[in-house]
């Protein structure tokens, strides 16, 4: 049966050359092209078409050509069927083919059922190194490198998708991306020339772990198919090579990375002529320090001429080499990347309360365990914003599920907890885990107890960082361990991982901290409790640290690798490790921690540390505040704080002392305090507001731009008394924030703006904005656009709008409220006594509620700007707004832009604004007009078309 379809097949196919005239007539440029003769022979010998003599003959030829050549007579010779099913072979592993394909082409191969039928093996370079690459990842990546070396987890149990939010040219948020596996999409591109995907975000939001997790989703097969290689390297390795170190691009991929088993020649060959096959992933991009001489970059680039690792690295991103091949670079925050090499830029922003909770189900297994903690969760704010950053998240999941094994709870019963405090907890935890230490297993000791015990090892490890902060090294060999004498027990307590992809560059026990905000952490650490450190080593970050723009370009990596050779000193020196070494100081010297430490430094030494701490931050916070910018403003005085703001803002609030906070909140000298665009994160509200809940007077403050989250909302509660103007525009707000903003807000009646634009609201918040604006009788600007109120929402606010006496600017631009929603406004519209500025822009709205706030308008005394741009609006509503324009003599601004108004509908306007003299402008453009006929409202100066 099956013989008969295949015939019938064959039959239908059109005359073709005899496959043995094909491979006798291409002779010459088969053999010039085939460059593999090992694939053909595996292939044609398993189907019985070569005997295993035919391949000894073969392979006694020791060029390539003349085993071709052979080949190619045995072909031939043997006739009709293994003529196709070589040519077959040829076709099958375009891998190793790939040259011959205009040939295939050419000649219309086509093999026939019978030879599909047959299988091909395909061993060739390429697609055996691309199993290898597989297989490796698919190993290292089913483990998340050991935090300690008992424990390593399953990257698929512990990983969750945290937010990660596509951002534009300008900087702003374009959306979120939902999925890891449309990373390389259309979507969020803002550059089509740019190859580099560009992940960035604060310290422990996850970058590092996003990168295993698609080097899991590519290894795995399920994603990325197009993809052949896929080589990552963490940066902070190119510092390890020598300033002498001269390599090609393939001896960075193949020995310093993996090496193919046969033919590298091959297959780098084909990673040549396909670029668009491999993919690099080039992790911590802040972490490069490397000192080789900057000018000695060659401009050429060939991927066969040797030359320094770092420029390899340069051109990669820059597209000179392997043009066409695509790359996820990550970086902190704060690092600078040439816009013209970035396709798309993603920021990570930590977890969401969903993203928590689905990470809290991972963590714990055990429902009652895993009840109780997200109890915790939304008990204590404090917790849950430090919990939206996934690092810091671990290490407190990671304490609490140790604390709760040994049924203490005590560390976890505080309402307000510091970073340094849940860095300590970790160290306890390890310490405590570590038999070095603690002989009494099951017992459990008490913080101060854990760390007077384990003084030397604290002492030892503490060293280590410092060492390595001194020289901008995260990673150390065996001898820089051994020389601040770290025991072999110290070594396997956790806080230092072993390096795997060291051992290529000839060193086989490379360690790093499990992560580097631990190597300021013990850096802190060995500064407050070694007895020889001066108060002048003690506080030179500080100095290291003060805020300049220079410094700032200067601390862009690709600053220097690209533009900036001038550079003095080291440019790849990051300063975001030393802000945290600054902000563990103020934390470790605190008052609260002193009690904890005395056994582990003298107390004297302790006095006098914590002296000279203080005076430094006095004298930094005094002259930072003195340095910021101030301008008037409305009728505030405004200060325009900046990311240092925030550092700052951290310094202090690990303090926990009241003096640091009023001294800082008694330098702002403002009434305004402006902190957009500043990075701030939920638990920085915390920080901030630990400064400004010291402000005696009324302000405002503006966070919009930033990452704060309800989280950040809820930790801003105790300032909201005092403030008159909150600003949280793009910051990822839901209805629970909203719901802490109705709570606080109207308790206190205080509030005249408040900026939400561009957040998640939807139309259950819109209640808690609508009952704001009802019950505080100062409110004057709220800015809701961009969230999701559809017409439910829009009635709310439209209502409430109604009731209120005070409101003079609402900003609706860009939800869905519709015609329903258009409604409410227009009622609330209708004699409204204080309503100057309305945006309805870009709301769905069509000619039923245009018509509704036309006829609105012709009883309102109040508005002088109305904004209807990109809604519905057809001539139909351009003539009720033309009856309004006869009656209505305060409205000056009308916003039509983007209707479906056609010349018609403009002429009714025009002939209105005959009997309006108060009327400025009605602007039409992206309007359906047709422009050039001399129509009357084109000469109208009030009409604008284009
Ligand atoms: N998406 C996630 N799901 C679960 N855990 C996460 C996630 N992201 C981060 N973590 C936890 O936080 C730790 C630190 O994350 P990671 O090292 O990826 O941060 P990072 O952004 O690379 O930090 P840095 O910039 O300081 O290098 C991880 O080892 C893991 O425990």
């Amino acid at each position: 049966m099956l013989c008969q379809t295949c015939l019938t097949m064959e039959d239908k196919r059109p005359i073709r050359q005899s496959h043995v005239h094909s491979v006798r007539t291409s002779r010459e440029e088969l053999v010039n092209k085939i460059k593999n003769s090992k694939c053909l022979l595996e292939n044609l010998t398993e189907h019985g078409f070569f005997s295993t003599e035919d391949a000894e003959i073969v392979m006694q030829f020791s060029t390539q050509s003349d085993r071709v050549r052979q080949i190619l007579d045995l072909v031939e010779s043997k006739g009709e069927e293994v003529s196709e099913y070589f040519i077959s072979v040829l076709q099958r592993i375009p891998e190793a083919y790939f040259n011959l394909k205009p040939w295939l082409e050419e000649i219309h191969f086509e093999a026939s059922e019978k030879i599909l039928c047959l299988t091909v093996k395909n061993n060739d370079p390429v697609t055996v190194f691309s199993r290898k690459l597989k297989c490796e990842l698919c190993c290292d990546v089913k483990y998340i490198k050991s935090y300690t070396e008992r424990e390593e987890m399953m990257l698929q149990e512990t990983y969750v998708n945290g937010i990660m939010e596509l951002i534009s040219a300008a900087n702003e948020n374009m959306g979120r991306m939902e999925d890891l596996s449309t990373l390389f999409d259309g979507n969020g591109v803002i550059n089509e020339d740019g190859e580099t995907i560009f992940v960035f975000g604060d310290a422990g939001m996850g970058k590092t772990l996003l990168i295993q997790k698609l080097q899991n989703m590519w290894a795995k097969g399920d994603h990325f198919c197009d993809i052949k290689f896929l080589f990552r390297f963490r940066c902070r390795t190119f510092s390890l090579f020598k300033k002498s170190t001269l390599i090609t691009l393939e001896d960075l991929l193949f020995k310093y990375n993996c090496n193919p088993d046969h033919d590298p020649e091959e297959v780098y060959r084909y990673m040549l002529h396909f670029p668009e096959t491999v993919l690099f992933t080039f992790d911590g991009f802040d972490e490069i320090h490397s000192d080789f001489d900057l000018n000695s970059i060659p401009e050429v680039s060939s991927p066969f001429t040797p030359t320094h690792p770092v420029v390899l690295l340069s051109q990669l991103l820059s597209g000179k080499l392997l043009k066409g091949s695509k790359k996820v670079l990550t970086a902190r925050t704060a690092n600078q990347v040439p816009r013209n090499i970035i396709r798309k830029k993603i920021m990570l922003r930590g977890f969401s309360t969903e993203n928590l909770h689905a990470y809290t189900s991972l963590f714990f297994k055990e429902p009652e365990i895993h009840k109780r903690v997200i109890d915790h969760l939304k008990a204590n704010h404090n917790f849950s914003s430090l919990c939206s950053i996934p690092l810091f998240c671990w290490i407190i999941f990671k304490s609490y599920e140790h604390f709760h094994s040994n049924n203490d709870f005590q560390e976890f019963s505080s309402s307000s907890v510091t970073l340094t405090d849940i860095f300590l907890l970790i160290s306890e935890v390890y310490m405590n885990l570590s038999s070095n230490v603690f002989s009494l297993k099951g017992a459990s000791r008490s913080q101060s107890e854990t760390f007077k015990k384990g003084k030397d090892t604290l002492l030892s490890v503490g060293r280590l960082a410092y060492y390595g902060m001194e020289k901008s090294m995260f990673v150390f060999d065996h001898d820089a361990v051994t020389s601040v004498s770290i025991s072999e027990n110290d070594l396997k307590l956790g806080f230092l991982r072993t390096v795997k992809e060291y051992s290529e560059l000839g060193d086989h026990s490379s360690f790093e901290f499990f992560h580097m905000t631990l190597q300021s952490f013990f850096t802190a650490l060995f500064l407050v409790i070694d007895d020889k450190t001066s108060s002048a080593e003690l506080l030179k970050y500080f100095s290291q640290c003060t805020y300049t723009v220079d410094r700032e370009l200067a601390n862009s990596p690709w600053s220097c690798i690209c533009a900036r050779r001038d550079i003095k000193g080291d440019p790849f020196k990051n300063n975001d490790h030393l802000q945290f070494i600054n902000l563990f100081l103020c934390g470790l010297l605190s008052k609260p921690k002193q009690n904890l430490l005395k056994d582990v430094v003298h107390p004297s030494i302790l006095k006098m540390k914590r002296k000279a701490l203080k005076q430094k931050l006095y004298q930094s916070v005094k002259s930072h505040l003195k340095s910021l910018p101030r301008s008037p403003y409305l009728e505030y005085n405004r200060v325009h704080a900046l990311t240092h703001f925030i550092w700052m803002a951290r310094c202090i609030c690990e303090t926990q002392s009241e003096k640091v906070g009023k001294l800082a909140a008694k330098g702002i000298c403002a009434d305004y305090i402006k902190l957009s665009f500043c990075g701030a994160s939920s638990s920085d509200c915390g920080a901030i507001s630990f400064v400004l809940n010291h402000y005696h007077k009324k302000f405002a403050l503006e966070l919009d731009n930033n990452n704060i989250n309800d989280y950040g909302v809820k930790e801003l509660i105790p300032c909201f008394n005092k403030l008159t103007v909150i600003r949280l525009s793009v910051n990822q707000i839901t209805d629970e924030g909203a719901k802490v903003l109705y709570e606080e807000l109207i308790k206190y009646k205080v509030i005249t703006f408040l900026g939400l634009y561009k957040n998640l609201i939807t139309d259950f918040g819109a209640r808690f904005i609508a009952r704001i604006i009802e019950e505080c009788p100062k409110l004057k600007r709220v800015k809701l656009g961009y969230n999701r109120f559809t017409e439910e929402g829009g009635t709310y606010i439209g209502h409430a709008i109604r009731k209120s006496t005070s409101v003079c600017d609402i900003g609706m631009w860009g939800n869905q409220i519709g015609d329903v929603g258009a409604h409410a406004f227009a009622e609330a519209i209708m004699n409204h006594p204080s309503l100057t500025h309305l945006s309805l822009a870009c709301n769905g709205i069509t000619t039923e509620g245009g018509k509704w706030i036309a006829e609105a308008l012709q009883q309102n005394t109040s508005l002088k700007i109305l904004w209807l741009t990109e809604n519905k609006l057809t001539d139909e509503a351009a003539e009720h707004f033309a009856n309004m324009i006869k009656v209505n003599k305060t409205l000056r601004h009308l916003w039509l832009l983007n209707n479906q108004i056609t010349n018609d509908g403009a002429e009714v306007l025009s002939e209105a604004l005959e009997h309006n003299t108060v009327m400025e402008e009605i602007c039409l453009r992206g309007n359906p007009l047709s422009l050039g006929e001399h129509r009357p409202f084109e000469e109208n100066s009030r009409i604008f078309c284009t």
